[in-house]
């Protein structure tokens, strides 16, 4: 079980204020989905979880300890942006990354690899963007942190690989013991996997409910909770 509190964050970048006030406990395990508008702040989020940024008030905690530099084996970012070296191969950005992160678990870091139907040897700069995204989630769930910060796995891919790699996060998740934050303007494909649902707006958490009681009592569907707390 993990334990991450967010206690009064605020975050700004110049005058923009990204994040205010933010204040909840993550549920402990399971998958979370981060949804709201443009720019209402799912990544600066996640990246304070992750310990990438500092918050420039409050404190965010992962099992008690503040988020940093050092928070490195509690919380994998995947990043939207491209994180792979084009020059490696597949199978050199799996020994890369198992220098470079503690705790790393080779032996699922190619399971995941053969399972996605990568061959190792191929170079990344030749990977198609839907093969690109599958070893970049690779590498970052072989990293085994209680803690998986997954921020747009889904965007910019086809219907076929977004399924993919919901698929491979459900499979290959500790559900028991880990939670994993994904944020995604894909709402109707992602509601089905989802255990917690924090709906952002302007900087706020506005929504942070269970999935399953939200749809016992709302009997709506995330999409349109998402209409009614930002329209
Ligand atoms: N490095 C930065 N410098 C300046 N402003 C930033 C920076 N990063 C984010 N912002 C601003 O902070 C706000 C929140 O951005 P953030 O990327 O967290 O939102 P988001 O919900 O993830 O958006 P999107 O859905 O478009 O990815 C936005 O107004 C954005 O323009």
């Amino acid at each position: 079980m993990t334990n991450v509190s967010c206690r009064n964050v605020s975050k700004k970048y110049g005058r923009k204020e990204a994040l205010h006030s933010v204040d909840l406990t993550l549920p402990e395990n399971g998958i979370a989905g981060i949804i709201g508008p443009n720019g209402s702040g799912k990544s600066t989020f996640l990246k304070l979880i992750s310990g990438l940024i500092r918050p420039d008030s409050g404190t965010v905690k992962i099992n008690g300890t503040e988020t940093g530099r050092k928070s490195g084996s509690e919380a994998a970012y995947l990043s939207e942006e491209d994180s792979l070296y084009d020059f490696m191969t597949v199978g050199k950005t799996i020994a890369f990354s198992a220098g470079v992160y503690p705790g790393f678990d080779r032996e699922l870091a190619h399971t995941l690899v053969e399972e996605m139907k990568l061959n190792e040897k191929d170079k990344v700069k030749h990977l198609s963007r839907g093969n690109k995204a599958r070893l970049k989630l690779a590498v970052t769930m072989a990293r085994k942190t209680p803690v998986l910060c997954l921020d747009e796995p889904l965007s910019g891919m086809d219907p076929l690989v977004r399924e993919d790699i919901l698929r491979l996060i459900v499979t290959h998740l500790d559900v028991e013991h880990q939670l994993c934050l994904i944020t995604s303007h894909e709402v109707k494909e992602l509601e089905p996997f989802l255990d917690h649902v924090l709906i952002m707006h302007d900087g706020q958490v506005v929504v942070d409910r269970n999935v399953e009681e939200l749809k016992e009592t709302e009997r709506k569907s995330l999409i349109e909770m998402l209409r009614e707390v930002t329209g």
